[in-house]
């Protein structure tokens, strides 16, 4: 049988890996895998995901809609093989990832088609924010135009008046997807996963082979249909947006680091989307969750450290023209050996 598909996008910090994690903690009667697909070579939402996925794949070399075309086969490929062990698939695309780029292996190649159904393409929206990434990023519009499902999020932060303007908005993008309106607290799990896309699919399972469904290789000469998609993918790029990852094996003095990311928010932070890190602190038996969207900030504990795990901070910055002295510099007065 063909296993069914959801696709998570939205833009930066809308909310994906909280709604991943709902969507896990609540349909504990399906066994997720998960694919993981991160901007920069760090894996930081892995580490946020929930306990409880079957599968988790991270892909971290590049965003999945335009370079890891290669990367997901291998990915479907193996999760194929595993098949009896999990039951839906998610897969959660980078902040800028434009969704009609993944998407089209699942809709298109009848290899895929044969054991993965795209059943709904969900695009979570930061109420807040979203009407500023529209106006300034073409990723933002495409991740609603392709949706099936829009799940305006953050509703807490907005004005009911509005909040009807905003789905309005959204409406007149989109007007063929379902606008569901929540916060964190309330996501209708069930409702969304009701939803499916309208499409087509002929899953013929006895076309599947024990070894796998696609013929993936390294030997360019026998790889020659996915390298044509790989190519056609690279001429989509995220010119303008660029990331920063910094790393510092020092502990840093959270009570400042707070008060600098805060003062940061309020005087500089236009040009940075997103900035997530996993901070090391001692005294803290926890790793300490650091996140900004637009000017918030949220400062949360996170996993225990493991005893023989390398104690060190990492932190990601997403945006344009990115000033990576000054970010360095802001984390360095912050490590406590400077105190
Ligand atoms: N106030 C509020 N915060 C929320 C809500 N949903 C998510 N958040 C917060 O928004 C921040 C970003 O959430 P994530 O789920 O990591 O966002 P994401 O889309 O996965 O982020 P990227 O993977 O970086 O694109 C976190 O601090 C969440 O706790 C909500 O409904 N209300």
């Amino acid at each position: 049988m063909a296993k069914e598909v959801t696709l998570l996008t939205g833009f930066l910090g809308a909310g994906k890996t909280t709604l991943l994690n709902q969507i896990i903690t609540q349909k504990t009667e399906t066994r997720f895998a998960i694919v993981e697909n991160e901007i920069g070579e760090m894996s930081i939402d892995a580490e946020l995901v929930v306990k409880g996925a079957t599968e988790l794949v991270e892909l971290n070399n590049g965003c999945l809609c335009c370079s890891l075309n290669d990367d997901i086969f291998e990915v479907l490929n193996e999760l194929w093989d595993k098949r009896e062990q999990w039951d839906h698939l998610i897969i959660e695309a980078t902040g800028i990832a434009d969704p009609a780029n993944i998407a089209q292996p699942f809709l298109t190649m009848e290899q895929v088609k044969r054991g993965y159904i795209l059943k709904r393409v969900i695009c979570v929206v930061d109420a807040e924010q979203v009407e500023d990434q529209l106006r300034e990023t073409a990723e933002a519009v495409q991740q609603l135009v392709f949706s099936d499902l829009i799940l305006l999020n953050k509703t807490e932060k907005v004005s009911p008046e509005y909040l009807l303007e905003l789905q309005a908005t959204l409406k007149s993008i989109n007007p063929f997807a379902t606008v569901y309106i929540g916060t964190k607290d309330d996501y209708k799990i069930k409702q969304l996963f009701q939803q499916e896309r309208i499409l087509n699919f002929s899953a013929s399972p006895q076309a599947v082979t024990p070894k796998g469904i696609f013929s993936i290789s390294r030997d360019p000469a026998k790889a020659a249909p996915l390298l044509a998609i790989s190519s056609l993918h690279q001429q989509h790029q995220h010119s303008e947006i660029e990331t920063i990852l910094l790393r510092y094996t020092q502990s840093m003095d959270i009570t400042l680091l707070e008060h600098r990311m805060m003062v940061f928010l309020i005087l500089q932070s236009a040009s940075v989307y997103r900035i997530k890190g996993i901070i090391y602190s001692e005294g803290f038996e926890s790793k300490i969750i650091l996140q900004t969207v637009g000017k918030s900030l949220a400062v949360d504990l996170g996993e225990r450290w493991l005893p023989d795990e390398l104690r060190e901070s990492k932190v990601v910055f997403i945006g344009k023209n990115l000033q990576v002295h000054g970010f360095d510099k802001m984390f360095r007065d912050c490590l406590t050996k400077n105190l």
